[in-house]
């Protein structure tokens, strides 16, 4: 179902104003450098690379959205179609999501999607995000997370839709779930998300807070799987994925759907009506004006 509903957005988006993604060019090949064969072959577009290793199945996506890789309604949609096209070639078993921006895995929503935009806007915006979180969440592709930087909010959700996490052990990169200190509020299937992977008592604490959890206490609480030196993250996302690509990928991904479709399918069931919610919340007046804000006091913050 997922699959089929990547298809029909990945045609949509190639057919609507806002998928010609402003000078995006999508598909493009290129050699690695210093690459020689296919394996070393790299294709994607302006803000997803990807750095196939046919030889081992496993493709490296990085996400290049400087200057924090926020996610605007481009990165989202170019996302959704490097996936797709990985999962639609048999070649690959498994991806690595990595941040090519310093010291940022992502920052979550781009706020200037939403702020100051009209309902239509947000409202073709949040159906993009729906559809990220649903393609990676029920990847049959093993996803594994290797945040090299900070990771709140939507750039959390994206890492706990993976299969597993390693992050790099710098008290600066935090990650969880801190829209209520945007005062905004972290839709069911954010929250489903969560509470899938730390439990409820857990999840319940850390959304009213709004907490962001450093390295040790990310590992404590299991919002992440290992914490390394960063100079590792990469290296210890490859033993991760070895780990998981040992096991039959039929019975691995028969096991992934059966843990993970009743979470989806509660999306799939109120998409539109989640969407209806999402538009009629950012745009009241209060709300707007809180995000402004913290847009203004995130510009003024600097270093
Ligand atoms: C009853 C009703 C029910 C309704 C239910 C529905 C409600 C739904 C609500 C919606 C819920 C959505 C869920 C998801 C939410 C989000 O993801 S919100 C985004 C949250 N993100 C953040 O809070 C992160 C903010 N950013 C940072 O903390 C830092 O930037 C950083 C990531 C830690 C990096 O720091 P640093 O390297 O120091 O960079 P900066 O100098 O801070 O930033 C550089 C420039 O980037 C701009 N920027 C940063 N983040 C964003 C962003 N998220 N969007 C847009 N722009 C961003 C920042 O302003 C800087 O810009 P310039 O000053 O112009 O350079």
């Amino acid at each position: 179902m997922a699959l089929a509903s990547g298809v029909r957005f990945a045609a949509r988006a190639l057919l609507r104003p806002w998928a010609l993604l402003r000078g995006t060019t999508l598909g493009r090949t290129e050699p690695a450098a210093g690459g020689g064969g296919d394996g070393a072959r790299r294709f994607g577009s302006q803000r997803v690379l990807v750095e196939p290793d046919a030889a081992s199945g496993v493709a490296v996506m990085k996400l290049r959205n400087p200057p924090v890789n926020a996610l605007s309604l481009e990165l989202l949609t170019e996302l959704v179609i490097s996936l797709e096209k990985l999962e639609n070639d048999k070649t690959f078993r498994g991806v690595i999501l990595t941040s090519d921006c310093p010291r940022v895995f992502c920052a979550g929503l781009d706020l200037t999607e939403i702020c100051g935009r009209n309902p239509a806007h947000c409202a073709e915006y949040w159906k993009a995000m729906q559809e990220l979180w649903l393609r990676t969440y029920l990847s049959s592709l093993v996803l594994v997370a290797a945040i090299n930087g900070a990771c709140p909010a939507g750039g959390c959700i994206i890492a706990l839709s993976c299969d597993c996490r390693v992050l790099a052990d710098n008290p600066k990169y935090r990650i969880g779930l801190n829209e209520t200190l945007l005062g905004i509020i972290a839709p069911f299937w954010l929250k489903d998300t969560y509470v899938n992977t730390i439990g409820h008592r857990a999840s319940e604490q850390a959304l009213q807070l709004g907490s962001l959890f450093p390295p040790a206490e990310a590992l404590q609480v299991g919002l992440v799987d290992q914490v390394v030196p960063e100079d590792q993250v990469q290296s210890t996302a490859l033993s991760e994925m070895a780990r998981w690509l040992a096991v039959p990928d039929h019975a691995r991904q028969l096991t992934k759907n059966m843990m993970r479709k009743a979470t989806a399918d509660r999306l799939l069931r109120q998409r539109d009506a989640d969407t209806q919610n999402f538009v009629s919340f950012v745009c009241r007046d209060s709300i707007q004006k809180s995000l402004q804000a913290y847009l203004e006091k995130l510009r003024q913050r600097k270093g």
